[in-house]
């Protein structure tokens, strides 16, 4: 043996091995690559969980109460009660029995995601205001974008800035005095009420609604009401419904949502968009339509692109008609069923001796509030809401034993606000907080602010609020001035139909009677 071969060898045998890790990844690289990727990932979950320990305890956050689960994987008893509730139409009112008898804040996992779920006026003040910085509106993106496309509803930061700034003047007091047109499709409304005999309110009202609702946007009005069956107004009236209940329906399947497959609603999306296109086309053209104030005659001042202002046009339509037909329906509703708040509001209308009212007339009726108010408290039109956390967040209460400590709510978590349990929630409304009772209205002193958020709060509350508070005040004045007795004519127990906004499934069924 020479001596340089003498050497190599003892360098050989002096150079560590490879270690038996390297060796295996250098034998089986998939497998390799697989185990560092495991590796890696394992390595970022501890360092995460030592991070929301660090954050739990910085903030003196413990956890809620949990929906009782047999597995917290996929939620799969969660998917399976929810289904039930959804097809016995019990949604709301499970909701509502979850806040009382779990917590008022609670956590589920549902469809593999966790959802903190709370009712509590704190946690609501929290989200929607204080630290409103912490939470964001991403996860309604995905299933309104389809439909509505970039407005208000739809954007955040300062796109959502500048779309506020141009809506907003848009309800200024000037504009919401401007009760004649709201006239026009309230008298249209009762030509369609027939004297003495049953009528289903919920349609007309809806119908109204679109006739209002599109003459303020667009500055032309669809006319549903006076139009044939088979008319263009028709059509884009079936097709924005059944976008909204398709809309709705992909909303529940949370982070699935857009494996949905449903042709009816893309057709519907093309028939909503064709309408709404040319009339944005049209005003591009030639510049807004002079007389009647309009929203989109206002917006292609500032802005000229047509998707945007479809977008817009769209968010507002869908923030107005649906919900003020539904506040109108819900109140004739227990209206008819209350005769002796019927009586009350008639003295009050009654008072005005056939006047058509003003804007200072309407926001003079007290009772008229009260009753309004009432009715927006137990069936809020948007009975819930959500928001998502936009990094490692707090909720101020829920945790621990005494549901007094602060809930940690991780990166990414949605945040669901059933709206219509806090509105019933007894240790704030009293024990009679399912009752119909205007009255508890009347005591000036009585303002549970965060506890009573039909329009929301913060700074994404509802631009439409007095808009919708006029609507509903001026046309059911005008009804009372109409007709003097009306009769419920169902007997079937409220129940839930979930779209944008929450309905009654039977409808509103009553009759009235002329003066
Ligand atoms: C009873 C009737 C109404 C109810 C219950 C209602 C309810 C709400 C609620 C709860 C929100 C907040 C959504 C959130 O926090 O993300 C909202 C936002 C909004 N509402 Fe209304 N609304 C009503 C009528 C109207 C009307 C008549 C209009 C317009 C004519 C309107 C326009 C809007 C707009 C544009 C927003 C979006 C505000 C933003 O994101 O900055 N709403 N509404």
């Amino acid at each position: 043996m020479s001596l340089d071969t003498h050497i190599t060898g003892l360098q050989r045998d002096a150079m560590p091995s490879s270690p038996p890790l390297l060796q295996t990844i250098r034998q089986h690289p998939v497998l390799g690559l697989l185990g560092l990727i495991f590796a890696v990932q394992l390595i970022r979950s501890v360092l995460r969980r030592l991070e929301i320990r660090r954050f739990k305890r910085a903030h003196g956050c413990k956890e809620p109460p949990a929906f009782p689960q047999r597995e917290y994987i996929f939620g799969y008893d969660a998917w399976k009660r929810l289904s039930a509730e959804r097809a016995a139409r019990r949604i709301l009112p499970a909701a509502m029995q979850r806040s009382q008898t779990l917590g008022r804040t609670n956590s589920i996992v549902f469809m593999g995601q966790k959802y903190i779920v709370t009712s509590d006026e704190d946690n609501i003040r929290a989200a929607y205001s204080v630290q409103s910085a912490d939470y964001g509106i991403d996860c309604r993106l995905s299933y309104m974008k389809p439909l509505l496309g970039e407005g208000i509803f739809t954007l955040e930061g300062p796109k959502w800035q500048h779309s506020r700034a141009m809506i907003r003047p848009a309800f200024t007091r000037a504009q919401l005095s401007e009760l004649s047109a709201i006239e026009t499709h309230v008298q249209h409304l009762i030509n369609c009420i027939p004297d003495g005999s049953t009528v289903d309110m919920l349609p007309l009202l809806f119908n109204m609604a679109l006739d209002n609702g599109t003459e303020f946007l667009l500055g032309t009005s669809v006319g549903v009401q006076n139009s044939p069956r088979d008319s263009e107004a028709w059509r884009f009236s079936d097709a924005w419904d059944y976008a909204g209940e398709a809309m709705q329906r992909q909303s529940e399947l949370g982070m699935w949502g857009s494996l949905m497959w449903d042709p009816k609603y893309n057709a519907s999306i093309k028939v909503v968009h064709r309408f709404i296109d040319s009339l944005v086309a049209d005003t591009l053209r030639h510049g807004p339509k002079p007389g009647r104030y309009n929203l989109l005659g206002e917006l292609v001042r500032d802005l000229q692109d047509p998707l945007r202002l479809r977008g817009e046009l769209l968010c507002v339509l869908l923030a107005a008609r649906d919900t003020t037909s539904s506040f109108l329906a819900t109140t004739f509703y227990y209206l008819a069923r209350h005769p002796q708040v019927w009586q009350k509001l008639q003295a009050e209308v009654d008072a005005l001796e056939g006047q058509i009212p003003d804007y200072e007339i309407l926001k003079s009726m007290k009772y008229m509030k009260a009753v309004l108010n009432e009715s927006l408290r137990l069936v809020p039109p948007v009975p819930r809401n959500i928001r998502v956390a936009r990094h490692d967040a707090t909720l101020p209460r829920g945790g621990g034993p005494d549901r007094k400590s602060p809930v940690f709510v991780p990166k990414g978590t949605t945040v669901v606000f059933p709206i219509c349990a806090t509105h019933r929630e007894p240790t704030i409304w009293g024990s009679d907080s399912e009752e119909f009772r205007p009255e508890r209205w009347l005591d000036e002193k009585f303002r549970p602010i965060w506890a009573f958020i039909p329009f929301g709060g913060g700074h994404r509350i509802c631009v439409g609020q007095q808009n919708a508070m006029t609507v509903a005040t001026y046309a059911l004045t005008r009804l009372l001035q109409t007709f003097g007795r009306i009769e419920a004519k169902d007997s079937m127990p409220w129940e839930e139909n979930l779209s944008a906004v929450q309905t009654n499934m039977h409808g509103c069924k009553i009759a009235m009677w002329r003066k």
